[in-house]
This record gives structure tokens, C-alpha cells and sequence, in this order.
């Protein structure tokens, strides 16, 4: 078997805060070097020396040592009171290593104390990784990873964690609004379906309730969605010391994470492979399903140091950071959490930030259909919409729902400019292009179907850009006029000036919800103000222009 390396991909958390999430992994043949970075670089001085090493900070790197986790010098961790962030002390180059970290110092089910009670229970996943969080604070120092727990902070400010209050006021008309909900719902009947009955459990188990409260689960679940990695196949996810000290920067991580394999089945016993991991993998998604089938014998006991013969059946034995772009001294060295929007960000992460370019918003059919009953009866918009679909077009489906996504640019999916298209077409066409489909009888080459039914032109093959020309008739981009504003609306009173103005005058220390929730409001407002200049071009009279020499072209074809 080979080397087992999950992806750290986030997964995508709920339909709201699906952006696209896509590692990058621009790996350069340097990466195999093998040599931690040690400290001939990083002896030179910085010219300014910033940051401190706290009291829990020295700790832990004292911890580190004795565990067996190598990490460079020129690495410095600044601890600002309430976050920890690293930092190069002496330019980085790519290629150097930073940090070599054994598995067995990772906090995960298998190396946990608490394991044989997680898999006598069947419970897998967030849910048995949490307890295992749980149980080994509830240890406090007597846990082997007693220093590195001190490191954490109680819990991530997760919007999963938030009153109903916040939830509503902050998050009201954004993507993360309604799935949230969902979220504190279901994590609430996972505690009492699966933690609640641990405290039960026979000794050697004598489970203290003040560490495994519904408080104290949402805690550890948000330190695992926010800070947690897929290990392996044996480990699965799994807290990973001073991995989890690097913070995210959107598509410009500095450095990456490997796992490094040197085993039987590498295609030469000396060579070493590696695999990139990448945070963070905390699996946000609530769910009570989470089991285990892995009945594998369990021989660790509360409280036990960490035990090298855990590796089993697996033959990675370290995870190694890798510099990816060069850093130079005095700045911060970033990781990459995923290539993901802002609702995903502050789902999964609690920030959020300005300008993410993998930001969307999401209309819904069901605003499409609102949209349709204010100017046609239902039986017509039903009509429309079954004709759009017998042409072998959907939207994007999650738990139910049926959406069109907007990307951070403004641009709608080509689905819904189709459907907007086809509720829009005077009604001979429409039963002209109903009657054609009936006889042809498939979809083959929909758009150009539709668009030479309209009987301008002769399109078979349109390409996505030309087609999206041709749809955007006068109607089509009042239309989507008409559903920005609708959509817009979901987010109450207030004028996106008037949040831009809060945005201006929050704190982000002092009000850190408000702070990053208006960013989201603001970020997903900008995608609905650039919907509506992408539908104004559309009607301006350069882009009737353009789509009359479109239409020359074609016909010349
Ligand atoms: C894996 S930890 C990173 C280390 C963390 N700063 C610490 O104090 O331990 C992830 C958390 O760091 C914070 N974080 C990471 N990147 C951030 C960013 N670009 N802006 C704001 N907060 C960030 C968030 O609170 C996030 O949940």
C-alpha cells in the first residue's frame, strides 16, 4: 500500500459556504531535501526583532523538543496575547524545511488516552476526534499534550458557537444564515445522542461532566473544524502541534505540509516520498453518523505519554513544512486553508476577509420563481421552467435547495441567464421551441436551439462567452436587475454604505463578530452591486453593438 495522505481540503461546509475550495500544491524539487532548516541563516540578526515568547509560548517550544519536534530557529512565533502567529527571523527560501513533526505527537483518536472509550462507543470522525480534545483537557496537565492545550484558545469564534441573536442580527441575509441554524441544531442532538452517554462510562473512564458539556463539545468542535488535519488512513484528522500556529492567507500560502513516507513500497527503500497536506480539514459539517469500523485493539490507557508504537499499519511516520515561496525576514509566514470564499472563511475559520476573490452569492429558484409570479401566472412559469429543464438544464442542488451561483465578479451561471432567457421568450416562440424539442425529442446543442428559435440566427455550436452575449437581451439584464435588488433585500434595512460606515468604526478586537460578519455582508453585497453593472453593460448600447457584430460573424460561418 502507499504512502496514505489525505488532502487537508476544507470540504465544501454547506451550500452557502461551497466557494470553490482547491489546494494548490506548486511543489518545487527542492522540496526533497530532507535537512531542517537550522539556525546559519537565522543566526544573522533581524534588523528588528519583533514579537515576544510568552510564558505558554516557551513552554511549548520546550514541549516540542522533548516530544521530538524539530522546528527551525528561524522560525519565531509571536504570541499577541490572544493569537499566535509565525514569522521569519531571517529570510526563507523555498525549499527549506522549517519543521519536522512525528505523528505520534499529533492529538488524534488513535494516540489519545481517551481512545478505547471513542471506539468501544463507535464514535468516528469530528465527533470522536472531539472527545478526544475533551478528554485530554479535562487531564489538564497530566496530558501529554498539557502545554500545547494551553496554546489553544478555549474555542474559535465560530459563528456555530454564537447566540441566536448574533446568528440572526449578524449573519441576517447572508449565505451563512440559514445553514448556521441548521449547524447549532444538529451539533446540540450529537452532544446528547453521543457525548452525553459517555458520562456513564464504567472506570477506568470516570469522565468529569464539567469537560464534556454541551459548551465544552462545541468548543472542541470548533477548534477542529478551525485548526485540525487528515493525518492518514490510521489517524485520520487529527490536531497537529505548531501546524496549527501558521494563519491563512488566500491563495499565497508560504509554506506547506508534507507527510513524508519512507517504506517498503517506495519504489527504492532509501527514497522518501511525500505528500502534501494542507489545513485545515476540520470536518464543520455536523452530523450524527460519525462511526468507526476500525475494530483494531486499543491498548492505550488516560493520561499515558505519547507512545511511538502507534504508527501502525502505516508507514509515514512525519509531517514535514516546507517553504513554498521565499520569505524575508521580519514577515509573516502564511499558510493556505483552501482557496475559499468568505462565507466558508468564517464558517469553518471565524474571519473572514476584504476582497476574497473566491467569494459568491447565491440566488435562489425559488427568488427566480418569486420573480416570475410577479409578471407571468404560475401555470406559464411553470411551463418556462419545465422547458428549461427538458433542455437538460439545472441549477446547483444542496439539501434541497436549488441556487445559481454569482461569482465574485458579478457574473451569473449561464444556467439562470438560460432560464431568464426562456421566461422571457414571447409566447409563439416558446411554443415553437416546446414543439421542436417534443419532435427532436433531446437537448442536444440547447443553447443554440434556443437562441435560433428565436429565429435571428443560426447558432449550433455557441461558445459559453458568445452564448452569455446572446442572452443578455434587454429583458434578461432587467431581469437580473430585478433579482439582485430581490436578493439584496434578504439583508434588511441597511444600506450597504450604511454597513461600509459600521465596517469603519468596529473594532476588530472589541467586536470581532461584527467585524468579520460585516465584511461578509459587505463582500456578498458587492457581488449583487457588481451583478447589476454586469446586467447595465448588458443593456448600454457598445454591448448592442458588439452583439450585432457577433451576429455578422456567425452568419458568415
Ligand atoms: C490554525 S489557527 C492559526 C493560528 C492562530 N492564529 C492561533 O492563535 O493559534 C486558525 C485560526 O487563526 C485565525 N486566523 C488564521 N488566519 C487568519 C486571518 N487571515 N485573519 C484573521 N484570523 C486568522 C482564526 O481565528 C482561525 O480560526
Amino acid at each position: 500500500m502507499g504512502n496514505t495522505v489525505s488532502e487537508n481540503c476544507p470540504k465544501p461546509d454547506t451550500r452557502r459556504a461551497r466557494n470553490q475550495e482547491t489546494t494548490v500544491h506548486n511543489r518545487t524539487s527542492k522540496t526533497q531535501q530532507s535537512e531542517l532548516l537550522t539556525s546559519q541563516r537565522a543566526q544573522t540578526p533581524p534588523h528588528n526583532t519583533m514579537g515576544s515568547s510568552s510564558r505558554r509560548l516557551r513552554a511549548f517550544k520546550r514541549w516540542m523538543r522533548s516530544q521530538g519536534i524539530d522546528f527551525s530557529d528561524a522560525l519565531q512565533f509571536t504570541d499577541d496575547g490572544e493569537a499566535i502567529s509565525v514569522r521569519a527571523l531571517c529570510d526563507l527560501k523555498v525549499g527549506d524545511m522549517v519543521a519536522r513533526i512525528p505523528k505520534t505527537t499529533c492529538l488524534t483518536v488513535k494516540t489519545s488516552g481517551a481512545r478505547e472509550l471513542i471506539e468501544s462507543a463507535g464514535l468516528g470522525g469530528s465527533l470522536g476526534l472531539s472527545v478526544a480534545v475533551m478528554y485530554e483537557r479535562s487531564l489538564g496537565q497530566s496530558s501529554p499534550w498539557a502545554p500545547y492545550l494551553h496554546l489553544l484558545p478555549p474555542h474559535e469564534s465560530l459563528p456555530l458557537l454564537w447566540s441566536l441573536h448574533e446568528v440572526d442580527s449578524l449573519l441576517c441575509g447572508t449565505e451563512l444564515h440559514k445553514t448556521v441554524k441548521e449547524d447549532k441544531a444538529i451539533i446540540y442532538e450529537d452532544w446528547k445522542e453521543n457525548i452525553l452517554p459517555l458520562l456513564d462510562s464504567p472506570l477506568p473512564f470516570n469522565l468529569n461532566p464539567n469537560f464534556f458539556g454541551v459548551e465544552q463539545y462545541l468548543a472542541a468542535r470548533s477548534l477542529i473544524a478551525s485548526r485540525s488535519f487528515a493525518i492518514d488512513e490510521f489517524h485520520e484528522s487529527g490536531m497537529v502541534p505548531l501546524a496549527d500556529l501558521f494563519n491563512h492567507k488566500t491563495g499565497a500560502e508560504d509554506v506547506h505540509f508534507t507527510s513524508v513516507s519512507s517504506h517498503s513500497d517506495s519504489k527504492s527503500d532509501t527514497e522518501c516520498s511525500k505528500n502534501d497536506l494542507q489545513a485545515n480539514t476540520g470536518d464543520n459539517e455536523p452530523s450524527s453518523e460519525n462511526s468507526y469500523s476500525d475494530g483494531g485493539g486499543s491498548d492505550t490507557s488516560g493520561g499515558s505519554d505519547l507512545d511511538s508504537s502507534l504508527v501502525l499499519g502505516d508507514h509515514t511516520t512525519a509531517l514535514e513544512m516546507i517553504m513554498v515561496k521565499d520569505v524575508k525576514v521580519g514577515n509573516e509566514v502564511f499558510n493556505t486553508y483552501g482557496l475559499v470564499g468568505n462565507a466558508a472563511l468564517l464558517h469553518r475559520y471565524g474571519f473572514t476577509e476584504p476582497d476574497n476573490p473566491f467569494d459568491i452569492v447565491n440566488i435562489d429558484l425559488e427568488l427566480v420563481s418569486q420573480w416570475s409570479l410577479s409578471l407571468f401566472s404560475g401555470r406559464y412559469s411553470r411551463a418556462k421552467l419545465s422547458l428549461w429543464r427538458r433542455l437538460g438544464y439545472s441549477g446547483c442542488v444542496s439539501e434541497n435547495t436549488e441556487y445559481f451561483e454569482i461569482s465574485s465578479d458579478g457574473e451569473p451561471q449561464i444556467e439562470l441567464l438560460i432560464l431568464l432567457y426562456i421566461m422571457l421568450l414571447p409566447e409563439d416562440t416558446y411554443h415553437k421551441l416546446d414543439l421542436t424539442l417534443s419532435t427532436k425529442g433531446n437537448s442536444n446543442g440547447s443553447i443554440g436551439m434556443i437562441l435560433s428559435e428565436k429565429g435571428k440566427f443560426m447558432l449550433e455550436k455557441a461558445s459559453e462567452e458568445v452564448s452569455r452575449d446572446l442572452l443578455l437581451t434587454k429583458d434578461v439584464c432587467n431581469a437580473l436587475r430585478l433579482l439582485a435588488d430581490m436578493r439584496d433585500s434578504f439583508y434588511g434595512s441597511n444600506s450597504m454604505k450604511d454597513d461600509i460606515e459600521a465596517l469603519g468604526n468596529c473594532c476588530i478586537r472589541r467586536e470581532r463578530k461584527l467585524y468579520y460578519s460585516l465584511i461578509l455582508r459587505i463582500s456578498e453585497r458587492g457581488i449583487l452591486e457588481r451583478l447589476r453593472t454586469y446586467a447595465a453593460s448588458g443593456v448600454q448600447s457598445f454591448r448592442t453593438a458588439k452583439r450585432s457584430s457577433v451576429r455578422k460573424k456567425l452568419k458568415k460561418t
